[in-house]
């Protein structure tokens, strides 16, 4: 199954209210030190606004309230399948995206048949601390050989610049949170960046 081209990601349900009805078909809500009750409030907001407007709201992190909360798609990096339930996400009828960053973490997410695997940081992020150098276009491109049919995300430092470069390496999706969240007119690259994607597809 193909999953939309662009795939921005937010830490609040505001972000989504106020992005979403632009036309964004897939979009992430990422929230990180907040308690169960504030969470389920936020995706509950979430769900509500992509539902209507056709758009996929991903669950980062918080498989049980996703469940829970009758989400469609979650997002697991390889430290919370550490303690994710996977058949349990199954079961409940969930798609699964999964983080990757070597070899062997992607030895591990092809075994779990994922609905979309990302690679990243593909360029520097400033949004989080991590051990990973910049994995550039050459290693997605060795992802798609890799994982075939399965789509590939491309994640981290991306702009609309970058976008093009990495749809050609082999990425099907691009992701992106500051290149949107820290401009200065959220909306307008919003549209910008459907519009490249879409010129893209
Ligand atoms: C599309 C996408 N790719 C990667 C990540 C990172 O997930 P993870 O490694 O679990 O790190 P956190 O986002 O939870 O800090 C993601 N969320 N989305
Ligand atoms: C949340 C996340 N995960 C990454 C990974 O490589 O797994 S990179 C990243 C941050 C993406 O933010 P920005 O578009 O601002 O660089
Ligand atoms: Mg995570």
């Amino acid at each position: 199954m193909s999953i939309p081209r662009f795939y921005p990601i937010f830490d609040s349900a505001d972000w989504i209210e106020r992005l979403v009805p632009r036309g964004i078909k897939l979009v992430q809500l990422r929230i990180k030190d907040a308690d169960t009750s504030q969470i389920r409030a936020e995706i509950r907001r979430a769900k509500k606004v992509c539902a209507a407007h056709d758009c996929t709201l991903v669950v980062n992190d918080y498989w049980q309230i996703a469940i829970e909360e009758g989400c469609d798609f979650i997002h697991l990096g390889q430290e919370d399948l550490d303690t994710a339930d996977v058949p349990a996400i199954r079961r409940a009828g969930l798609r699964l995206g999964l983080s990757t960053h070597d070899r062997a973490e992607l030895d591990r997410a092809l075994a779990l048949t994922p609905d979309y695997i990302a690679l990243g940081p593909v360029y520097p992020t400033i949004l989080k601390k991590m051990k990973w150098h910049a994995q550039g276009l050459e290693r997605l491109s060795k992802w798609k050989t890799r994982i075939g049919d399965c789509p590939l995300v491309a994640i981290g430092g991306m702009t609309i610049d970058r976008a093009a470069g990495a749809f050609e390496a082999g990425a099907d999706c691009v992701s992106a949170v500051t290149d949107i969240t820290l401009n200065e007119n959220p909306e307008a690259r919003v549209d910008q960046w459907l519009a490249a994607c879409e010129a893209k597809g």
